[in-house]
Parts: C-alpha cells; sequence; structure tokens
C-alpha cells in the first residue's frame, strides 16, 4: 500500500511516549497542530537488545506492518470498522529513529529496557487514531477477563506497571500508589469538585461506575467473546489430538512419532486468512466440532491462532468531556488484534499442559496451588470468557 505520510515531517521531540507491549512502543504526537499527525499515535516495531536492526536492501521495498495489512483484511471481517483504530503506513528514518529512541529511553519501564529497543532499520511504522491523548482520561484493559475490581486491586498494588489495566488521565499514564493523592488526576476527572481529598475507594467506586455502563452496554465485547470462543472451538488439547490423530498412519499399531504442535506447518499469508475467514463465516456453524475431521487439520490451527489474537487484544475506553464540561463522550476501541506466529502453538500446548497439572492438584492434600497468585494469572489469562459481561461474578460477593 503506498502512502506519502512521512514522520520526518515532524521532530523526533514532537512525539510523546506513551507506553509499549512486547513487539511495539508507541508515541503520541504532541506538536504544532498538522492534519496528517493530530490526534495520531506512533506504533514502532522494537528489536532485542540481543539482535540487529531489521536490514532492508538498497531498492527493496519494505513491506507495510503486518498489523496493518491483517486489521484490513481480515480482522475488519469480523470487527466492525468503527471499533478498531484507524491504521496506515507512516515512513520513518535512521536518524530520526535514533534521536527518538535516545529522548524517550528515560521514559521506558526498567524491565523492558533491559529487553528491547526501537528497531533503527525499520523504514516503515504504523500511524493510528491516539486513542488516549487529548481532553479527558481513557483507560485500557489487556485482555477483557479479570473482575474489574481485582484490576484495580492489582493495579494500585503494582504501582500502575502492570499490563492489563492502564489509566491515562490527558494522555499522561497515571503512576498510582496506596495515597489517595496518586490518583488526583483520575479523582479530578470522575469526581465532581467539590468532593475535597476523596479516599482511595471512593475514586475506584466512581471510576468503576463510570466505566461499567460502556462496557455492559457496548456490543464489542460480545463480538470479542463471541470470536475468541468460536474460533477456540476445539480449545487447544483438542488441537493437540487432532493434530496427532491426523500425524498417526491409518492402522498403525506400533507408537509413531508425532512432531510437536504447529511443526511442520507454514505461517499462514493473508490470502489463507482470507480464504480461512471466507471459509469460517460460511462454514464454521456447520462443521461437527465434537467429531472434528483430521482433513480439516488446517484449518482448526488458524482458528485457534486467530482466537488468540482475540486473546490478547486489549479495548481502549475513552471518556472525552464535552465542551462544556458537561457531557461525556464515551467510546471503546479494540487494540492490538495482531497475528500470532504458528510457532506459538506449541508453547500455548505446553502451558495448556501445565494448567491442567496444576489444576489436577486439587484433590490433592496442596489444594493451596489453586489459590496462588501465579495459577490465578494463568488461568485467567487462558480463560476465554468476558466475566464483564457477567456483573455478579465481577463483583464477587459483595
Ligand atoms: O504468553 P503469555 O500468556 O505470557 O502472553 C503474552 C503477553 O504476556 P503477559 O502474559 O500479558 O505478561 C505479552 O504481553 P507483554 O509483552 O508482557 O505486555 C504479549 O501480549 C504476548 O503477545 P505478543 O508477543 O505481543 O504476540 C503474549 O503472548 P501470546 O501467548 O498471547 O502469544
Ligand atoms: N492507537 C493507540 N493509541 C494510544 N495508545 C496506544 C495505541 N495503540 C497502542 N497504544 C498503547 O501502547 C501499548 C503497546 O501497544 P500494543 O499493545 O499494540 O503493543 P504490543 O507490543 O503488540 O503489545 P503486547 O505485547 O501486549 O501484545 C498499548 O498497551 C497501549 O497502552
Amino acid at each position: 500500500m503506498s502512502t506519502n505520510v512521512h514522520v520526518i515531517d515532524t521532530q523526533p521531540s514532537d512525539w510523546s511516549y506513551i507506553s509499549e507491549g512486547g513487539s511495539s512502543i508507541v508515541f503520541s504526537y504532541s506538536g504544532p497542530s498538522n492534519p496528517t499527525f493530530d490526534a495520531t499515535a506512533l506504533r514502532l516495531r522494537k528489536v532485542s537488545i540481543h539482535e540487529h536492526d531489521t536490514v532492508i536492501e538498497p531498492g527493496q521495498e519494505e513491506p507495510d506492518d503486518p498489523t496493518i495489512v491483517f486489521q484490513h483484511r481480515v480482522i475488519q471481517r469480523l470487527v466492525p470498522a468503527e471499533y478498531v483504530p484507524r491504521l496506515e503506513t507512516v515512513h520513518v528514518e535512521r536518524t530520526w529513529l535514533e534521536q527518538l529512541a535516545k529522548s524517550s529511553e528515560a521514559r521506558r519501564p526498567a524491565e523492558r529496557r533491559a529487553k528491547d529497543r526501537i528497531d533503527l532499520g525499520k523504514r516503515k511504522a504504523v500511524l493510528a487514531t491516539d486513542l488516549v491523548g487529548g481532553a479527558g482520561w481513557a483507560v485500557e484493559i489487556k485482555r477483557v477477563t479479570k473482575a474489574l475490581i481485582s484490576l484495580w486491586d492489582a493495579w494500585i498494588g503494582s504501582s500502575g506497571s502492570v499490563n492489563n489495566l492502564r489509566v491515562f488521565v490527558q494522555g499522561q499514564m497515571l503512576k498510582p500508589n496506596t495515597l489517595p493523592s496518586s490518583l488526583r488526576p483520575l479523582a479530578q476527572q470522575v469526581l465532581p469538585p467539590e468532593v475535597d481529598a476523596p479516599l482511595l475507594e471512593t475514586v475506584r467506586d466512581a471510576f468503576i461506575t463510570t466505566l461499567l455502563p460502556v462496557l455492559l452496554e457496548t456490543p464489542v465485547l460480545e463480538t470479542l467473546s463471541t470470536q475468541q470462543r468460536s474460533l477456540d472451538a476445539l480449545d487447544v488439547e483438542g488441537l493437540s489430538s487432532l493434530w496427532s490423530k491426523a500425524h498417526t498412519p491409518l492402522g498403525s499399531t506400533s507408537a509413531v512419532s508425532i512432531p510437536r504442535l504447529g511443526a511442520d506447518l507454514a505461517q499462514p499469508t493473508v490470502e489463507d486468512w482470507e480464504s480461512f475467514i471466507s471459509l469460517y463465516r460460511a462454514n464454521h456453524y456447520n462443521m461437527n466440532h465434537d467429531h472434528p475431521d483430521p482433513a480439516d487439520l488446517q484449518y482448526y490451527c488458524h482458528a485457534y491462532l486467530l482466537s488468540a489474537s482475540f486473546k490478547d487484544c486489549s479495548i481502549i475506553l475513552r471518556m472525552v468531556p464535552s465542551a462544556d464540561g458537561k457531557t461525556l463522550k464515551k467510546s471503546i476501541t479494540v487494540i492490538d488484534l495482531d497475528v500470532k506466529g504458528v510457532d506459538r502453538l506449541h508453547k500455548w500446548e505446553k502451558l495448556d499442559r501445565q494448567i491442567v497439572e496444576a489444576y489436577s492438584k486439587i484433590s490433592d492434600p496442596n489444594p493451596e496451588v489453586l489459590s496462588s497468585g501465579a495459577f490465578l494469572d494463568m488461568w485467567w489469562s487462558r480463560t476465554p470468557e468476558l466475566l464483564l459481561l457477567r456483573p455478579n461474578v465481577m463483583f464477587g460477593n459483595q
């Protein structure tokens, strides 16, 4: 896809660090008014500190970032365009990236800095709708699976360093602690001005009360939940059995060596994904998922990969006050619906085994395994249920 947008039309200092994940780092445009860049976010790829930058040979055209093609040609056939950010290709350049990397390094969390850095070899990046900058506030929830209250507790307890709940006020990520004063910017957004020095719980309750109706009313959570569940029709254990069955020669009686899940599977191309989506939409609900056919192995592997993107995505809820400050315009957008690599299939198979093993210890004399934070995290992160759709579960025994 050709593009005329060049980031060198701006200064690196026009971009403020927002946040980052495992593969990307994101900046918000805060420079002089510019119709191309106003209200946009720049998403740059990172590379491990142990690896080299991407090398683009002279005369070679770098492909657009896979997230753009995947969103435009695959995701938007499953999630309405109004719920995903606008994404377009932007040209970047080494010296410009070097300056940005240098000036933003101090803002990055130490644990990320120890692992990776901006890939300075890239010539293309992603320009997206900025979902956190400007007036108002925004909340990011990764894997919308945990109860809001426990997300809030973990957020406060970790001083805002957890990756499954992030809160931004006027584009700045909040770093809370157990002192209510650390939440002042958020309190000013969610509470009336006359509430002076509110307690932590007061801010929390106002925060949840504002978010809850948006979450319960939006159809997008239902869409994400439906896609997660439908695409994960066999779950990884079922996929693993189908894989073994498909790799066992008919009539074989002796033990055969089965390649690990996904081992001989090619990474689907965009065309493969397009064919998959057409088949999925036309035929998925007519297939017998209780007795899957080994001939459909590739279909089920692709379905599982796509379900993993839906399980790992985040939503950003944005609350922007009207000009008179009397009402809030609320919107919800899904981010990070990136394509997953087939090499992950084996990792998820192993993770699933670990969960099952830990679960089998319930009847053990050592049941506290189940209530351990590590187990619960593992369990919740892999449970494709959107608990937010079930307020009774969300509020526990309150
Ligand atoms: O494997 P997990 O469960 O640790 O999940 C990874 C996430 O770790 P988390 O558990 O949230 O700390 C991880 O999140 P962080 O980088 O830790 O913020 C990514 O979302 C990763 O996906 P990808 O590499 O960006 O495609 C996620 O990998 P996938 O398993 O979804 O591919
Ligand atoms: N369009 C956007 N507007 C504002 N902030 C954004 C936008 N996209 C991403 N971010 C912020 O940047 C962070 C990293 O982006 P993203 O989740 O796309 O990266 P990633 O490396 O793919 O993440 P992960 O490792 O979780 O898969 C997000 O968690 C969010 O805080």
